[in-house]
């Protein structure tokens, strides 16, 4: 579903950036603030009973803090659709940085992987 020009909470959806399996991620801007971000719309709807369960899920991701985390800023309900209200990575994904088949050298590979667990433990 297009929600390019869509409002959700303070925030105007202004252009698509990815889809996941279970959501869509748009580039959104804060229409008071002007901050950019980037906004989870998950596929699917949640139903009264749902909610808590939503808010907690959603309190526990914005309790992350590292810088090797993406930070969940906001999150809400518009009608029956959740969103996560996230930092927006700039720099791209790693998959489209390094397209599948591609080959790394070791140091860069350790160096992913020293941040990732880093941001695990
Ligand atoms: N914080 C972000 N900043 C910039 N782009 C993002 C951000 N989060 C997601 N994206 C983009 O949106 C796409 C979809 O992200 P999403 O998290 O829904 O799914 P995924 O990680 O690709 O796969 P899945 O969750 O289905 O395993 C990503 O591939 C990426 O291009």
């Amino acid at each position: 579903m297009d929600r390019i020009g869509q409002h959700l909470g303070n925030y105007r959806l202004t252009r698509l950036l990815g889809e996941g399996g279970f959501a869509e991620v748009y580039l959104g801007e804060h229409t008071l603030l002007g901050t950019t971000v980037a906004i989870k719309v998950l596929h699917t709807q949640v139903g009264q009973e749902d909610v808590m369960q939503f808010q907690q899920e959603a309190r526990l991701l914005a309790s992350l803090k590292h810088p090797h985390i993406i930070r969940v800023l906001d999150f809400g309900i518009e009608g029956r659709t959740p969103y996560l209200v996230m930092d927006y990575a700039h720099h791209g994904m790693l998959r489209t940085r390094h397209p599948r088949g591609t080959l790394l050298p070791v140091k860069t590979v350790v160096s992913y992987v020293k941040q990732v667990t880093e941001a695990l433990q």
